[in-house]
């Protein structure tokens, strides 16, 4: 049944077809709905009033005087040309700025008369001035719809010449409210507002909009959370009801020559205590008739990637097929290479297909996974493409998913009738409600032990004065026959900057260690595939001594050999770039070194990064300082980006306690009514339902 907030928003007062357009591209809004849940991203208060004269240096961004116009002039000429309001409230003067729409504020001011001005205040030669404030006349704030608050709405571009400023969409919203206060309808049942104390809806979206006060605010934004993250908690666990009672799970029973060959013949080491439980757990999951879904987490270089070839060599003894699924091409062929060289004469078939494999080479690799001839494919992106028709699909392992996106990862699972056990595996650590969230219904598997022998990676902060000192340093260690990463910031790919630093740096190496007696391999993104893999080859095999390389060597290159990773700029990386960065070393018995290099201008936040990767070498401790020093928004926006679901209010992040409140009562709703069939339940199954479709394209459950 339609409602009034299912109207075209161009019907509001005040939008018109233009400005519909805009907010429709921009912000997605095409319905009254649609607006009504577009939520202010912070707020101001407006009860409060500073006085001219107190206003110093530690002044807050934005803040609001009361004062009386006493003049103004036009300044300037050209695109400079400017018109300056004088401004006084008894205790000081201040000037209000204008270099566009000039004309309409000119009008609407006049001399004599009293203003609340907000707005961020500047501070030039003493001077106070505000650029392109807000103003109102004293009387106009009287029949505001809020107690004081103000909500700040993030704005538009500018397309065909409209805008919409924050107090453009507030005034909006003001006329939503209008329309549909009388309208809104509880979507949660009773028994749950009851329960969790939770504002009514109605309630909860006027304040969000226009707060009464912080009180009412905190539990608007309580409500309206709460809400989000049970929808989602409801999805998830429901599919996780589903995967774990459907019995269509493939079943791998069977230890036989391919796994038994590779781990009595060929495997050089002992596994280590995490990886022997992990393969157990991986064994036991693939024997109950249900699907596998399943996390390992563990550091770099702490052996995942051995653990998942055993799982695929389980795969192929069991007569099915294995793919492995990784965010680039080098890592791609760097596992296609150590995985041949270590299953050499075990008697699997391997193949590597990327954007990039030549025709001929590419229809040979279809041709014989169709056949079912071919046991493990490594690749990209590129494994998801129509045209690859796998014959019988049991095991998909995804290396470093939250670099796929979600729809590139539920095509991988359309290639089957039934769903195939999945492994996904992550070296960066993720805190507990981002992973309830992210990876919804995974089981998660730890490897929290290094193979035996490794010596933690030392790290030292250099700055760019003390390069000599490192090239002497990089010299000693060639010199010991080990080899070197020299890795360049790559913010864009397509950023010329980012390059240049790369040739600049290439170069200087190239003259610090001259020919013949050194050699480097140069590698980045924007080289040809077979150049990429002829440097990384040259490098693997010890014929260059020295990569000089942008970020792209990031995820999973192994070079046992490679005992120092110098990171330039290193000041430009994030901290969990930089630790898997760090990663690329180490890796052998060798004592390894990581060198940040950096100019000694840096931000407060940059030397805490520094000094964080030089104190500790543990993934863990690095990605919680990393989600603290970044926070809460970054994190959203990075790693929520790759899932099913968009948050409009909630943060994994920051709401860490409404995760755990709402994933509670999923569980018990679900408890006594698994599929939400109870007539009191009804709104929670739509509730759930405006998630589930999503969700379950993510991990793939078909119901
Ligand atoms: N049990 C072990 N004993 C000794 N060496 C091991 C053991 N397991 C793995 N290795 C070696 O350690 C290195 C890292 O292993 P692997 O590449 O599997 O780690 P990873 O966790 O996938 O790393 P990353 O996340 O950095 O890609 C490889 O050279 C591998 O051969």
């Amino acid at each position: 049944m339609a409602t009034v907030l299912d109207y075209d928003i161009k019907f509001l007062p005040g939008v018109g077809e233009k400005r519909a357009g805009v907010l429709a591209r921009e912000l997605g809004i095409r319905t009254f709905g649609d607006l009504l849940y577009y939520f202010p991203f912070r707020y101001v208060d407006r009860t409060k009033l500073f006085r001219i004269g107190d206003i110093g240096p530690d002044a807050p961004a934005y803040i609001q005087v009361r004062a009386r116009v006493t003049g103004m002039a036009y300044e300037g000429e050209g695109r400079k040309r400017r018109l300056r309001v004088f401004v006084s409230d008894g205790s000081g003067t201040a000037d209000l700025v204008w270099f566009s729409g000039t004309k309409w504020i000119e009008k609407r001011i006049e001399a004599g008369r009293e203003y609340i001005v907000f707005g961020r205040p500047a501070l030039f030669r003493g001077e106070l001035s505000f650029v392109h404030p807000e103003i109102d006349l004293v009387e106009a704030l009287v029949n505001r719809p809020g107690g004081g608050l103000q909500g700040v709405y993030s704005t538009t571009e500018k397309l065909s010449g409209v805008q919409l400023g924050s107090k453009g969409i507030y005034k909006l919203v003001c006329n939503l409210w209008e329309q549909v206060q009388g309208h809104i309808t509880e979507t949660l049942p009773p028994s749950v507002v009851a329960a969790h104390g939770l504002l009514p809806l109605g309630e909860a979206l006027r304040n969000i909009h226009f707060p009464q006060s912080q009180e009412l605010l905190r539990q608007a934004e309580y409500r309206l959370k709460f809400e989000e993250l049970l929808g989602i908690q409801l999805a998830i666990l429901s599919r996780r009801v589903t995967r774990t009672t459907a019995a269509d799970g493939f079943f791998f029973p069977r230890v036989g020559e391919f796994f038994n060959g590779f781990y009595r013949t060929k495997l050089p080491f002992e596994l280590t205590g995490a990886q022997k439980r992990v393969v157990k757990e991986i064994r036991a999951d693939t024997v109950t008739g249900h699907q596998m879904n399943r996390l390992l987490q563990g550091d770099v270089g702490s052996g995942k990637t051995l653990v998942a070839l055993m799982a695929m060599l389980l795969a192929a003894d069991n007569g099915f097929q294995a793919c492995m699924m990784v965010p680039t091409e080098i890592l791609a062929r760097q596992h296609f290479a150590s995985i041949t060289k270590m299953v050499e004469g075990v008697g699997v078939r391997v193949a590597v297909l990327t954007g990039s494999t030549k025709k001929r080479e590419r229809d040979g690799i279809l041709e014989e996974l169709a056949s079912g001839g071919l046991h493990i494919l490594i690749g990209t992106h590129a494994l998801i493409e129509e045209r690859v028709k796998f014959d019988n699909l049991g095991l998909v392992v995804i290396d470093e998913q939250h670099r796929f996106g979600v729809e590139q990862r539920a095509r991988m699972w359309t290639k089957n009738s039934r769903p195939p056990h999945v492994l996904v595996m992550t070296a960066t650590p993720i805190p507990r409600t981002l992973a309830m969230t992210l990876y919804g219904d995974l089981d998660v598997s730890v490897i929290d032990e290094l193979p035996p022998g490794r010596k933690p990676i030392l790290t030292r902060h250099l700055y760019d004065s003390q390069r000599m000192k490192l090239f002497g340093f990089l010299r000693s260690e060639i010199a010991r026959g080990r080899q070197v990463y020299v890795v360049y910031p790559l913010i864009k790919e397509s950023e010329k900057m980012d390059y240049k630093d790369l040739y600049d740096g290439f170069e200087t190496m190239s003259r610090e260690f001259p020919l013949p007696q050194y050699r480097l391999s140069v590698v980045h993104g924007k080289l040809p595939a077979e150049e990429k893999e002829e440097g990384m080859r040259a490098f693997r095999e010890g014929t260059t001594q020295i990569m000089v390389a942008t970020s792209v060597i990031e995820v999973g290159v192994d070079v046992p050999n490679a005992t120092v990773m110098v990171i330039e700029s290193a000041e430009r990386f994030g901290l969990s770039q930089l630790h898997q960065l760090r990663g690329r070393v180490g890796r052998g018995g060798e004592q390894s070194y990581c060198i940040l290099m950096s100019d000694d201008r840096l931000s407060r936040e940059a030397r805490a990064r520094l000094d964080a990767m030089v104190e500790t070498n543990d993934g863990f401790r690095l990605s919680e300082l990393d989600l603290k020093l970044r926070g809460a928004g970054d994190i959203g926006g990075t790693q929520q980006s790759g899932t099913a679901f968009e948050l409009k209010i909630a943060s994994l992040a920051k709401d860490a306690a409404v995760v755990e409140y709402a994933r509670r009562a999923a569980e018990e709703i679900l408890a006594a009514d698994p599929s939400l069939t109870l007539p009191e339940n009804a709104l929670l199954a739509r509730l759930k339902g405006r998630y589930v479709n999503r969700g379950e394209t993510d991990f793939g459950m078909i119901s």
